[in-house]
């Protein structure tokens, strides 16, 4: 069994676990390190965030890392919050998340995740996206990580929140894009 070791740089401790969950699954485990570093997030579309956070981590570092992005779209407002959504969670709740489609006929919304890889400074990153469609819905289940309680993904009946984690492992906008960053580190043998 090959065994890989990357470093993810997040100052997310619940990412972080999902991250290490999903990657050290499977036939070809890659493990992870982590470096818990606040960059400043720029404004700009999905991938522009990422592309400018993984940069400036792979600078600080000085080698090479992974940084993650997430973002909670509403089909009813275009996308947004999209990648604003931590301040909109912080200051509105999940209250206040249901509370933005009042009026709308539609609570369509879609998680994605978008992983970068810096081969190192100077080295433009690589972008991996993972989407999962489901519906925003009033808070249920343990308000343990993020707006987990108010995302329900299409066919499940079950808020993220509410389900076991391997559930949610297995069919997450973060799942989803770790497989596709997965197959590219290990097909170009990167680790
Ligand atoms: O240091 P980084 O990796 O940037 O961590 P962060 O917490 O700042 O994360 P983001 O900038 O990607 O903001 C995403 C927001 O969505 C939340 N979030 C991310 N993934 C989630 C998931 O799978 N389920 C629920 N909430 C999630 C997260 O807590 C933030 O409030
Ligand atoms: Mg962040």
């Amino acid at each position: 069994m090959s065994q890989s070791r990357l470093i993810f740089v997040t100052g997310n401790t619940k990412k972080l676990e999902e991250v290490k969950a999903i990657l050290s699954d499977g036939p070809n485990p890659i493990e992870i390190d982590s470096q818990a570093l606040d960059i400043d997030e720029i404004q700009g579309n999905t991938q522009e965030v990422a592309r400018a956070k993984c940069r400036r981590a792979a600078e600080i570092l000085n080698g090479p890392c992974i940084t993650e992005d997430t973002a909670l779209c509403y089909e009813a407002l275009n996308g947004l919050p999209g990648p604003f959504i931590k301040y909109f969670l912080a200051d509105i709740g999940h209250e206040g998340l249901n509370n933005l489609l009042v009026g709308f006929p539609t609570k369509n919304a879609w998680a994605l995740c978008t992983f970068a890889y810096s081969a190192g400074p100077g080295s433009e990153p690589m972008l991996f996206e993972g989407r999962t469609d489901g519906k925003i819905v009033p808070a249920r289940g343990p308000p343990v990580f993020g707006w987990d309680a108010v995302f329900e993904p299409n066919g499940t009946g079950l808020t993220y929140a509410e389900m076991p984690s391997e559930q949610k492992n297995k069919l997450s906008h973060r799942y989803r894009a770790l497989e596709k960053l997965r197959r590219y580190l290990q097909s170009g043998d990167m680790l």
